[in-house]
Order: structure tokens, then C-alpha cells, then sequence
């Protein structure tokens, strides 16, 4: 106990922007792409960064050496995760397709959409700063009316999304159980087990489909968005395919090994444009030191992975799209496999296996089959890209147009059978 006081009296902070009595960082804190001003600090601070709010220390991990040595050297005190008056003001876990046996609509699906409003409400309330009330929790309990408490109502449209969301396919599954139309869905199997509450079902479900939808559609839409703007690198690919598959099949994963240029435009897809640009906070639960730095328990660390992926020690022109920088000088797929928007140390993400095979072959089916380019006016001229990205834990380019053509017999042939089914 003496020794932890002489700590917290004589060893300071990491480095970081300096604080205001009382209110320390609060009015530093961005809530506008947060990971930009992150990194700036980290330039100017350092590989570790303290900020503070009454109540909150927050450090951000700002290199990929400092985030192993804490999330995975030392994951018996970096593990936990925050306690986010928000968060808890949503009830929560969020929400649902293999999991529900349901077959999603190509478009206005309605359970997609309901899902969709409330991954974003939790993305939009959970870094530090996003939501006032997290920084002073006593202003949970302002009355709705009150100017400033405008979080109530969120928190009440979030927790009614949510609840939504997680009844609603369950209900689905149900009807489709009574029907005699389910039985091997994820949902169907847990309920037929009658060893689990409705709830938790709903909850445990709505768990995988919230973690793993709205990211891999993000990463999905970065790729789209990096083919229309590097034609060339889009045609590199094209060929490796047309060399070793050829055209009158699909890729399979047997083939992953034989297409390595196609591997390293998958790695640099998940580097270019990070999903999950600060991860998703992790919390101490114990007083540490780290190179002569305190950090105390209950610290929310924050894992820059938009930092780590700009780092240009490592990836030179960081904000080019390019693939040839996972070669080695000799042409060989260098050791860099590691994708660093899946986390770090005991919490990594647990879908990064479904994510990646998922990715992957997504990618290629859609190299093997059709052009991705920038969408053209009436007259001819190309209709300019600006990519932008939006705030939050998972973070989507807002929407742009390009054009998706059919290159081969087969996916003509794919397209016209795809248009009969769904009748358009
Ligand atoms: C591009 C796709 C995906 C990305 C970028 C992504 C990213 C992440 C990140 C950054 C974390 C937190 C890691 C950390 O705390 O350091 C995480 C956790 C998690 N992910 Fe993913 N994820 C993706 C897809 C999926 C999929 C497909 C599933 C499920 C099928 C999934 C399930 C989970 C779960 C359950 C956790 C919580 C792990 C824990 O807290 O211990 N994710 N993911």
C-alpha cells in the first residue's frame, strides 16, 4: 500500500497535452475523427499518450511495440474493458444471418436496417469524449427535459433499437421453428436445447451478428472504393487470377497459397482503410508502470491502429493504396500477415477468422468476375472520388459512386441468372 502511494505521489503520467485543473483534457478530447488528433499527439508526445477527464485516465497506444508489450505481454492487467455510463444507459449487447437462418433482402431488408440504426448508436457513444455523460456520470440523472440531457433521449431510442433488434429475428426463427422451416440455424439449435433463456439467446446472437456485419461490409466498401481509384493495381490482380485459375471457374481457398498478389491487395485493404480505426477500448485492472510511467488501475487504453497503420517506418506513403509494400525484394509475400484491425492480446477479435475468409473471398470472387471503376457522367467524363470516412468505433467510407461491370461469360451468365431470382 505505501509502495502504491510513493507511486501515485512520484512517478508521473505518460506524456500528453497539458491538463486544466479540475477538468484536466475535457476540452481537448475530439470527438470528430478522433483517431487524426490521437496521431498528431502521438508525434508530438510519443508512442504513449495520457489524457484526463474528472474521474478518467485514457491512454492511447500509438506504435504496434508499445500495444504488444501491454496488450499481450502484460494481458493479465490490460484485459478488461471500460465501464461506459453510455453504454450501460443502452442496455448491452446489440444484434443477427447464418446465426437467424434468414435470407437477407438485396435491398431495404428491415432487419438489417433496425440493426444498422443501432450498431450505430453504440458506435457513435463509445470512445471518450463522444458523450459527455460518460465523463461525468451524475448528469445520468438530469431529467430528459433539461437543456444538455439530450443523451436521455438517444439512450432511449438506442435501448428501444436494441431491444428491437434483438427480438425480432428470434421471433422469426420461432415462426419459422413452428413451421417445420428451421432446425439448423444457429438460433433454431439454441433453442431447441431448452438449456438457454430467450434472452440470452437474443443477446448472444445479436452479439456475433452486431460484431461481425457492419465491419466486414466496412471492409468490403473500402475495397470497392480502392479498385475504382487504382485501376492498375485492380488489373495486376485480374491477371494473376486469369494466369493461375483462368476463366471458366471461381477462386476456391485451395487456391489462396497460388495468388499472393491477391493476398497482399487483401492485407492492404485492412491497412489502408482500418475498420476499427482505435480498436475498441480495453481498461487496466491494476496500477502498472511502464517505462518509468504510471498508469493506474481502471486506465481506458485506447489502441491507435490508425496510428500504427500510418507509420512510416514501416509503410512508406502510408496513404497509398499499395500492395507491392507486403513484397520482399526478391518478389516473395514478406512476414507482415498480421492485421492489425482485429485487436491485440486476449480481447483480438473472436470472428477474425470468419472475417478474413470472408474478405478474402469476397475479394476475389469479385476480381475473377467483374471491373470496379469510377462511375462516368452522361458526357463521358469520370465522375471524381473523394473519399470520406465517418466517426465511430466502426468506421464506413460515406457513400460514392463507381460503376461494377460483368467481365467474364461466367459472371454475365451469374448476373442474368441473379436478376431472374430476385425478379429485377
Ligand atoms: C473486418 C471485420 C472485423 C473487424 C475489423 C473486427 C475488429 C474487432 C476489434 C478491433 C475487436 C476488439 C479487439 C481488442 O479489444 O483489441 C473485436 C472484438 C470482437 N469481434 Fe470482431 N471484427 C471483425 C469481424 C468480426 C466477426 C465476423 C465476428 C463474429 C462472427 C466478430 C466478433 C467479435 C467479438 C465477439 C469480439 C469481442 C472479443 C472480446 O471482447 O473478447 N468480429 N473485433
Amino acid at each position: 500500500k505505501v509502495f502504491r502511494a510513493w507511486q501515485r505521489r512520484y512517478l508521473s503520467f505518460p506524456p500528453g497535452p497539458p491538463p486544466y485543473p479540475i477538468i484536466g483534457n475535457l476540452l481537448d478530447l475530439p470527438t470528430k475523427l478522433p483517431w487524426v488528433t490521437y496521431t498528431k499527439w502521438g508525434i508530438q508526445y510519443g508512442d504513449l499518450v495520457h489524457i484526463s477527464a474528472p474521474g478518467q485516465h485514457v491512454v492511447v497506444v500509438n506504435s504496434v511495440k508499445t500495444a504488444v508489450e501491454l496488450f499481450e505481454k502484460r494481458s493479465h492487467i490490460y484485459s478488461d474493458r471500460p465501464i461506459l455510463t453510455m453504454i450501460e444507459l443502452l442496455t448491452a449487447a446489440i444484434i443477427m444471418a447464418t446465426v437467424y437462418g434468414y435470407e437477407v433482402q438485396p435491398t431495404n431488408d428491415h432487419f438489417v436496417s433496425l440493426s444498422e440504426s443501432a450498431v450505430k448508436k453504440l458506435s457513435d457513444a463509445i470512445f471518450p469524449g463522444a458523450m459527455a455523460v460518460d465523463t461525468f456520470p451524475i448528469l445520468r440523472y438530469l431529467p430528459s427535459w433539461m437543456p444538455g440531457a439530450d443523451f436521455q433521449q438517444f439512450a432511449a431510442e438506442a435501448r428501444e433499437l436494441t431491444k428491437e433488434m434483438q427480438e425480432a429475428p428470434v421471433n422469426f426463427v420461432k415462426q419459422n421453428m413452428c413451421d417445420g422451416m428451421d432446425s439448423t440455424s444457429v438460433v433454431a439449435k439454441l433453442l431447441a436445447t431448452n438449456r438457454y433463456d430467450e434472452v440470452t439467446i437474443q443477446s448472444v446472437a445479436g452479439t456475433a451478428y452486431a460484431a461481425g456485419a457492419d465491419t466486414t461490409v466496412s471492409s468490403l466498401t473500402s475495397f470497392c472504393l480502392a479498385m475504382a481509384l487504382y485501376p492498375e493495381i485492380q488489373k495486376k490482380a485480374q491477371t494473376e487470377i486469369n494466369t493461375v485459375i483462368g476463366t471458366d471457374r471461381l477462386p476456391e481457398f485451395e487456391d489462396r497459397p497460388l495468388l499472393p498478389y491477391v493476398e497482399a491487395l487483401y492485407r492492404e485493404v485492412m491497412r489502408w482503410r482500418p475498420v476499427t480505426p482505435l480498436g475498441v477500448p480495453h481498461a487496466s485492472t491494476e496500477d502498472d508502470i511502464y517505462n518509468g510511467y504510471f498508469i493506474p488501475k481502471g486506465t481506458t487504453v485506447i489502441s491507435n491502429i490508425w496510428a500504427m497503420t500510418r507509420d512510416e517506418s514501416i509503410y512508406y506513403e502510408p496513404d497509398r493504396f499499395n500492395p507491392d509494400r507486403f513484397f520482399t525484394a526478391d518478389g516473395q509475400l514478406n512476414e507482415d500477415a498480421t492485421i492489425l484491425t482485429f485487436g491485440f492480446g486476449q480481447r483480438i477479435c473472436e470472428g477474425r477468422h470468419h472475417a478474413d475468409a470472408t474478405i478474402w473471398a469476397t475479394i476475389v470472387s469479385v476480381l475473377s468476375t467483374f471491373n470496379i471503376e469510377k462511375a462516368k457522367y452522361a458526357t463521358g467524363k469520370e465522375i471524381d472520388i473523394d473519399p470520406k470516412y465517418s466517426d465511430g468505433l466502426i468506421s464506413h467510407p460515406e457513400p460514392f459512386a463507381c460503376s461494377i461491370t460483368p467481365r467474364s461469360e461466367m459472371a454475365k451468365n451469374l448476373v442474368q441468372a441473379t436478376a431472374e431470382t430476385h425478379d429485377v
